[in-house]
């Protein structure tokens, strides 16, 4: 399975409706891909919390339209990184949309772990209370989404839900960069799953984002790794590797707690 993540840049200069266009264009480059992914909130930036209420999109908004069409022209599956969507009874959610290669919608996914402690997106978001998952055609998808991923009982939770690739869209910030590479890591060591952790390049609401996007193997190597800037990472992925880690190593089998 061939996967591209593309670390777009959010910068505060571009326009959003530029940005949208640009992302479009970077997924139809990846025809030829099986999945693509694209970061957290990268239409507004994941720190512009100002722009949340203004920027916030009905489900099936001008990103919805923009990402539909970009994956039905490239034919691929499309993890469309995630929007502010206004629910139509007032909330704002931080909401995946994912689509399948003939420009459906295949699945949403509201981040159920909200940043910002006392304020930015835990108290302007509502959250999300679903696990998610995705059968592909060669794998079983479960995602997640930024702050999500300081959470193994989630992962753990999609794993028993049947998932062996993890992924999972960012806008990380740089001065963390150390705690998002360990713990992209520590989800594929300990879930026995590929992982693909795509973030934001460029600063925004002065927010240096981390960049350094990651793809990591079931045994916890990093098969690729992005930079600071804008990038598209592309890997091959041997989804054999899951299950025959799981075989030769079956530490899964051995939990004790929670099952
Ligand atoms: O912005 C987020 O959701 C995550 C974040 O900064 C962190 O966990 O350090």
């Amino acid at each position: 399975m061939r996967a591209s993540l593309i670390q777009i840049e959010v910068d505060p200069d571009e326009s959003v409706e530029s940005r949208r266009v640009r992302a479009g264009s970077l997924v139809r480059e990846q025809r030829g891909s099986d999945l693509v992914v694209l970061p957290e909130l990268w239409p507004v930036g994941a720190f512009a919390f100002e722009s949340f209420g203004t920027e916030a999109e009905p489900l099936e908004g001008p990103t919805f339209e923009a990402m539909s069409a970009a994956a039905l022209d490239a034919g691929v599956w499309l993890h469309a990184g995630s929007i502010v969507e206004r629910d139509p009874d007032g909330p704002l959610y931080n909401t995946s949309l994912i689509f399948s290669p003939d420009g459906e919608l295949a699945r949403t996914y509201r981040k159920i772990h909200r940043f910002g402690f006392d304020k930015g997106e835990a108290v302007l978001m509502s959250a999300g209370d679903e696990l998610v998952t995705l059968t592909l055609p060669e794998t079983k998808v479960g995602v997640a989404t930024c702050y999500d991923l300081r959470f193994p009982e989630l992962f753990r939770a999609l794993v028993d839900a049947g998932a062996q690739t993890l992924v999972i869209p960012a806008g990380w910030p740089a001065r963390r960069r150390a705690h998002w590479s360990l713990l992209a890591r520590a989800r594929a060591v300990e879930n026995q799953t590929y992982v693909l952790a795509c973030g934001t390049a460029g600063t925004h609401a002065g927010v240096e984002q981390a960049g350094y996007s990651v793809v990591v193997d079931p045994w916890g190597e990093v098969l690729a790794e992005a930079g600071a800037a804008e990038e598209v990472l592309t890997v091959d992925l041997d989804m054999a590797r899951v299950a025959k880690t799981r075989e030769e190593f079956p530490a899964l089998k051995d939990r004790v707690l929670g099952r």
